[in-house]
């Protein structure tokens, strides 16, 4: 039997389509995903409901016996719209608080293949990792190069002078669940001299804790 990987991630928030995509290697890679976690033995937060990869993922995460904690606007609620839900089900009131809690609760960040939701949900986390509000690491699950596109965009957004090399290095991307935990749980944050020295007394007010007790 293989010996038990340690992890000194608690809990991942996993960002991720709420469709399966069309390639059964998105739909692999999200099962994959949830097993890697629960090797490792981390929790997921997520942001509920068993609509494509993100019911893919949860359903292999709470199948090896980790928590899962999903979390939901009450207007998503109803079983038509995200299916029936797995583990524990924190009921919030909108899109925006719901992305706070989901911060909140992990310790890092990963998405798999999505759409806009998921873009929008990984692009939201950099940026507040890029004005530190938060030190955890975000990674992208890169299945079969889905998101090569996005990567070349930023690298182009870093060569027109609008992205910062530091920043760009906030992304960790790989493309298999193994390897883009084994980069997370040695990725070093940097962070640049004036985002250290910033308060950020409205991410109290979104209840967002921007500390996490993860050894970097
Ligand atoms: C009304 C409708 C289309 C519902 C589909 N059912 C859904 N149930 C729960 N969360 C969802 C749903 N659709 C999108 N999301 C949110 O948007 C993200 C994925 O969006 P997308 O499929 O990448 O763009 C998810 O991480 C989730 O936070």
């Amino acid at each position: 039997m293989e010996e038990e990987k340690k992890s000194r991630f608690k809990r991942i928030c996993v960002f991720c389509g709420s469709s399966s995509g069309k390639k059964p290697s998105y739909q692999e890679a999200a099962v994959e995903l949830g097993r890697e976690l629960v090797e490792r033995r981390i929790d997921l937060v997520y942001g509920g409901g068993s609509v494509g990869l993100m019911g893919l993922v949860s359903q292999a995460v709470h199948d090896g016996g980790r928590h899962v904690l999903g979390v939901i606007p009450r207007t998503l609620m109803p079983r038509e719209i995200t299916g029936e839900t797995i583990g524990e089900v924190r009921a919030v009131s909108d899109m925006h608080q719901r992305k706070a809690e989901m911060a909140r609760q992990a310790d890092a960040f990963i998405a798999l293949p999505g759409g806009y939701g998921t873009l929008e949900e990984l692009l939201e986390v950099i940026t507040w990792a890029q004005l530190g509000i938060h030190r955890k690491p975000v990674g992208l699950l890169n299945v079969e190069g889905y998101y090569n596109s996005l990567l070349s965009f930023l690298d182009k957004a870093v060569d027109e002078g609008f992205i910062s090399p530091t920043a760009r290095r906030i992304i960790v991307s790989a493309p298999t669940a193994k390897q883009l935990v084994r980069e997370l749980e040695e990725h070093i944050p940097e962070y640049d001299e004036i985002t250290s020295k910033l308060i950020w007394e409205e991410v109290e007010r979104l209840n967002y804790m921007p500390e996490s007790d993860v050894p970097t």
